[in-house]
């Protein structure tokens, strides 16, 4: 090894892979594929080549393109160009469908980036039978069918049981190249310390125990914590190399123009970075990744192309940069930018709150109207907000220390997510948003009783109380504030929000309850005109008057509304849904419970349904159309590349973990119960409102077959946002604490989706051959439901105790429940899993009392109860 010292970190032996022709590594690359620009594409690889780059990669794993017709395009456009042509190039797609394509138009010898053993060992063997028809080289990647390895311990483990079914299928072991996974160090979080030396001791071992095999891995995720800062990152990939190398390693995707020499790299941050990668033991206060981090602040902003982009508003007057700053959301300077005009304003006498009364308020102001006009949407106001917040942050100290009054807020407003309940993605936004606009919240954050509520009310004197809320049981718990708030003698207005509450709902069931004003607030965008007028002394009676008044119309129209009919229970039950039960499912492959312990983010990334998160940021239309929207395309592209840097260090370090448990049970249809043979019972609603001539009044038990059957059950949660949120709140980063709350909601519904995927094709395995476009799937268009306890078909939340505890989730998933059934952590699903071909979705809608009264006894339950579980769907 000492021959490299006065070489760059790379050996001779070892050969660097170009990871520049990558849509999802180089921005650049990107811009030019989408453009249909593929001259200067091929430039790309051309100068990777010229760079050094014995290997091309090549990614087309782009959602908006068709990565297949990108793939074999560019493939056939390099093999043409002699200088190009003479490296091998390296296929790189997560699906097989375009590393197939690919393979098709590659003359030399390919190599295929990646298989792995995720979707287990036939999947697996078979992809590299393929490629050995190719005879081609291949990545394997070590991930297994309970996910990516992380330790050393994993790593070896994974490539050891590879290797063994390789060459017991012939495959030619010089022809695997083992990817043992670069996870990022210095992230802050202990377990990620030894990411960088598992990786070398695991290479050392796969190379001994594994013989004539390759090793490889992707640079770029090792320093990702650094991004940003590329003299430091440039810094810990040499030093890396430099210990890699001996240990084993072949090659590495790695931007070969940017290789530091080892021994031209600063001795001091050589020196950190070495501490770090190799978890050698520091002295002093500072652990190593404290002091590479506090040594990389030296080392920020000597990138030129970084120095070019902040030149020019940079050089503005401050009040201008401030406002720029609100405006955009660029909170980088925002610190210094404040305390230089604080400073300043001392100087002439002025005071620190004037800093926050004159130009910051001004910027907001800006913003608000902005917002107002519909030419700014939430997520790039939350994004200001995250500057404002960060600039009074930095005021605070010197406000308090001069024992001034604190701006005089527009007016005090108590937000909490209510009893039973843990959702406050909604909450929040609504928060962050009154705030921008000048009002005082007082977060009292999820879970809140209501005898809490009302004290801080009162102890605070707050002008208003926002309530928030998810689930239906979360409806009652809102007439109860109300109710107490009555009873207290309170009359402060009471603003309701949150998914399932609705004008109806307000106006029928807890505007009754209060005498106060009670409004319901659709969405965030409405929440600042709200507020206003409720505070303002001229308009405020008026609008009170008009809300009241139109509560009394939807109570008036209600009341007179013709009510569909309800048939008795047992004509409702003789128009049961009969499919056809030759049709039934098989008996699963692999009865019994599954748990996935660390199910791959990587991968779920790629079925993430994106259309829901824009509509959490108030963003309508369906994805990816709204990227390309006349009026919120802008906002929704930003929030979406914010959304993908985000995703690329949640899964780069590793900060959620996706667990996951299915289960299946022989079971028979009783009735509208299902029966399970291990003797649980699993009552279903049936559908009662009358329909027109033979149409069915459904039950979920329909489904199943009376004369023996199988139904299944799922849970799945992701767990780890708790201490990044909590990371995010000191920093008053509101924005990205929500878009965490939103990603890790989109990694649950991805989860459930992959899961029962898994499910159809493998552990029922129902549907082996399924073959489903991403689109389908999310479409939900496979054999078999997946209904979920508090959705139409089977609205009770309560059924969730017995499916938990016939899962056992809260063992195999972390999942607990509150009072009111709602899951914690919240970024969870569960539900239950039907087979039948024929089995849909459908809404039980209203019930009548004899069915109350029958559900009540097959639950167990006294009438109160069963009336508090299913309130929504009673008259
Ligand atoms: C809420 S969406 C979530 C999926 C969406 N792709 C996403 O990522 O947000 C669909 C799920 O809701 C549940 N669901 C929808 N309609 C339902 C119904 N009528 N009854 C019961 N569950 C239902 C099912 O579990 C279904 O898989």
């Amino acid at each position: 090894m000492t021959d490299q010292t006065s070489t760059t970190a790379t050996g001779s032996q070892f050969v660097n892979i170009g990871e520049r022709t990558n849509v999802t590594g180089s921005a650049r690359f990107k811009k030019l594929i989408m453009a249909d620009d593929y001259t200067a594409a091929v430039e790309v690889a051309r100068q990777q080549v010229e760079n050094g780059a014995q290997i091309i990669d090549v990614n087309m794993d782009e959602g908006l393109l068709d990565a297949v017709h990108a793939m074999t395009t560019f493939l056939k456009l390099i093999a043409a160009e002699p200088d190009i042509a003479r490296v091998p190039v390296m296929i790189d797609s997560s699906k097989w469908h375009v590393i197939e394509a690919g393979l098709k138009c590659v003359s030399g010898k390919p190599i295929v980036n990646s298989i792995s053993m995720k979707e287990g060992e036939a999947q697996f063997l078979e992809q590299a039978r393929k490629c050995m028809d190719y005879g081609a080289a291949v990545v394997v990647m070590a991930f297994d069918e309970t996910g990516q390895a992380d330790t050393k311990a994993r790593k070896i483990e994974i490539c050891s049981r590879a290797y063994q079914l390789l060459t017991d299928i012939g495959f030619p072991p010089e022809d695997i190249i083992f990817d043992p996974n670069v996870f990022a160090v210095a992230t802050g979080i202990e377990e990620h310390d030894r990411y960088g030396l598992d990786f070398i001791e695991a290479v050392r071992e796969i190379k001994a125990n594994c013989p004539y095999v390759k090793t490889s891995g992707g640079l770029s995720n090792l320093s990702f914590s650094f991004r940003g800062n590329e003299t430091v990152r440039r810094a810990m990939h040499s030093v890396f190399l430099y210990h890699a190398i001996p240990a084993g390693l072949d090659m590495a995707i790695v931007n070969a123009g940017q290789l530091d020499i080892y021994d031209q790299i600063d001795p001091v941050l050589r020196e950190a970075c070495e501490d770090v990668i190799l978890m050698r033991p520091v002295k002093g206060e500072l652990t190593a990744t404290e002091r590479l981090i506090e040594l990389a602040e030296s080392y920020k902003g000597t990138d030129v192309a970084q120095e070019k982009a902040a030149a020019e508003w940079r050089g503005w007057p401050v009040e201008k940069r401030l406002e720029h700053a609100l405006v955009k959301g660029i909170d980088a300077d925002v610190v210094s930018d404040t305390e230089e005009l604080r400073a300043r304003f001392e100087a002439e006498g002025g005071r620190p709150i004037h800093v926050i009364e004159g130009p910051l308020m001004d910027g907001m102001n800006v913003v608000g109207d902005l917002f107002g006009s519909g030419k700014m949407f939430l997520p790039q106001v939350v994004k200001s907000a995250r500057v404002m917040k960060k600039a009074v942050a930095h005021l605070i100290p010197y406000i308090e220390a001069e024992k001034e009054e604190g701006a005089k807020a527009k007016g005090k407003i108590i937000m909490a997510t209510v009893k039973g309940d843990v959702h406050d993605i909604g909450k929040n936004i609504v928060g962050v948003v009154l705030q921008c606009n000048g009002y005082e919240v007082l977060d009292l954050g999820v879970m809140v009783p209501w005898p809490k509520i009302l004290e801080i009310a009162k102890t605070e004197d707050v002008d208003m109380i926002g309530l928030s809320g998810l689930i239906t049981p979360s409806l009652d718990e809102m007439v109860t504030v109300a109710e107490e708030m009555q009873r207290a003698g309170m009359t402060m207005p009471l603003l309701i929000g949150g998914a399932t509450t609705s004008k109806v709902h307000t106006a029928l069931r807890i505007e009754p309850a209060y005498t106060g004003p009670v409004i319901h607030v659709l969405d965030a965008s409405r929440a600042v005109g709200v507020a206003s007028k409720l505070l303002s002394d001229t308009l405020r009676d008026d609008y009170v008057a008009d809300v009241k008044a139109e509560y009394d119309d939807v109570r008036f129209k209600r009341a007179n509304k013709g009510q569909s009919e309800l048939l008795p229970l047992a004509e409702a039950r003789a128009a049961s849904f009969k499919p056809d039960m030759s049709d039934k499912p098989p008996a699963p492959v692999k009865p019994g419970l599954h748990a996935f312990a660390d199910w791959s983010l990587d991968d779920l990334r790629e079925v993430i349904d994106w259309t829901p998160f824009f509509r959490a940021w108030e963003l309508h239309g369906n994805y990816p159309a709204i990227l390309t929207d006349d009026v919120v395309g802008e906002s929704a592209r930003s929030l979406f590349e914010d959304a993908q840097s985000m995703l690329d260090r949640i899964i780069a370090e590793k900060w959620l973990t996706a667990k996951a448990v299915a289960g299946f049970w022989p079971c028979r249809r009783d009735g509208d119960d299902i029966l399970l043979d291990s003797g649980e019972r699993l009552p279903f609603l049936r559908q009662q409102v009358k329909k027109s001539r033979d149409r069915a009044n459904y039950c979920l038990a329909d489904f199943v077959d009376p004369s023996g059957d199988w139904i299944g059950g799922f849970a799945v949660g992701i767990h780890g946002i708790e201490d990044h949120s909590a990371r995010f709140q000191a920093a008053h980063d509101d924005y990205s604490d929500i878009l965490l709350k939103a990603l890790a909601d989109r990694f649950a519904e991805a989860m459930a989706e992959r899961l029962h995927q898994h499910v159809r094709t493998d552990l029922w395995g129902y549907a082996p051959g399924e073959q489903l476009t991403n689109e389908a799937l999310i479409k939900e268009q496979y054999r078999g439901i997946r209904p979920a306890p508090g959705y139409p078909a089977c609205p009770d939340h309560s059924l969730k105790p017995a499916l938990f505890d016939l899962l056992d989730a809260p063992a195999n998933v972390g999942l607990t429940l509150t009072e009111s059934f709602a899951m914690w952590p919240t970024a969870a699903v569960s539900g239950f899993y039907f087979a039948h071909p024929e089995a849909s979705y459908f809404g039980v809608a209203r019930v009548g009392r004899d069915q109350l009264e029958d559900y009540a006894a097959r639950r167990g339950a006294d009438l109160a109860t069963a009336e508090r579980w299913l309130r929504p769907n009673l008259d």
